[in-house]
């Protein structure tokens, strides 16, 4: 099938496998998974536990290397991409350091890589606007609630101006109130900068609401059971959920999800 798409592919998997070797036998992580994700695309990956999902995207990030099978980003390997600093990781927990306050958190790897003072000092001030954080630079992760560290941790892997975000269920931990918040706040700021985000997570309608692009994985081994690309229009208030469309797309993630179960 001929794919027409014009914008630019920035991750291509085909075929990609990952087993890993273990005391109780080779574990199939991934299996034969192809895709493309491009430039401006919100993808989320939904599926069971042990599905794959956090070793996708730890391939992407060059933190696995795949056993089979060739994947890119931005053109060059995964490798490459890391050095040329083409993607900011944003993990389950906030992870941020304790004994460092919030823009010291978020200057860190600013400073590992050189940035000069100043700059650190401007590009700090600008994504903690973008996360709604300003005036929260001289606190400290614990003066902070779980949803304002996770999106300290977001304005982190903001900060070095990475095309492509890949956040592995960074709002997991957080009640639903919150949760919807910070989604909202999320859509809002991949919208405002056109970043490529690549997305875990456990819900349905959090997958939903947030993606250009849904892949549902099924596990052992880990393949991908569908990929819907969302009719959903680009600006999306919380409500959008009551939607038949919204259901619609819904139904067919928990179909995608129920047949990649098999008879398990
Ligand atoms: N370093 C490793 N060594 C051995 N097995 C591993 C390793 N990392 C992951 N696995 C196994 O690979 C499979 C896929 O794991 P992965 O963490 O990618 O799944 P996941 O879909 O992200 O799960 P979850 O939703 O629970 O985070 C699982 O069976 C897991 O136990």
């Amino acid at each position: 099938m001929k794919d027409t798409d014009p914008r630019d592919t920035i991750i291509s998997a085909e075929n990609l496998s990952l087993t890993f070797q273990t005391n109780d036998g080779p574990v199939h992580a991934l299996k034969d998974v192809s895709l493309d994700v491009r430039q401006g695309d919100f993808v989320s990956f939904i599926g069971p536990s042990g599905c794959g999902k956090t070793t996708f995207l730890r391939v992407m990030a060059d933190l696995e290397h795949q056993t089979a099978g060739t994947i890119t980003v931005n053109g060059v390997t995964p490798e490459e991409a890391r050095r040329n600093r083409a993607y900011g990781y944003v993990f389950q927990a906030a992870g941020l350091y304790p004994w460092r306050t919030i823009g010291g958190n978020i200057r860190l790897p600013l400073e590992i890589m050189g940035y000069s003072r100043d700059e650190q000092a401007r590009r700090t001030t600008e994504v903690l606007e973008l996360v709604e954080l300003s005036g929260f630079e001289k606190k400290f992760p614990w003066q902070l609630s779980g949803g304002m560290q996770q999106r300290a941790s977001i304005a982190r892997a903001l900060a070095f101006d990475a095309d492509i975000l890949l956040m592995d269920e960074p709002f997991g931990a957080l009640d639903e109130i919150v949760r919807d918040h910070l989604n909202e706040q999320l859509l809002k700021l991949w919208d405002r900068t056109g970043k490529t985000i690549c997305f875990v997570t456990h819900s349905i309608p959090e997958a939903v609401y947030l993606s250009t692009k849904i892949v549902v994985m099924s596990p052992r081994p880990g393949r991908i059971a569908d990929v819907i690309d969302s009719p959903l229009p680009r600006h999306r208030p919380l409500d959008i959920r009551d939607s038949q469309q919204f259901i619609d797309i819904a139904h067919r993630v928990r179909e995608g999800l129920r047949a990649g179960h098999g008879d398990e």
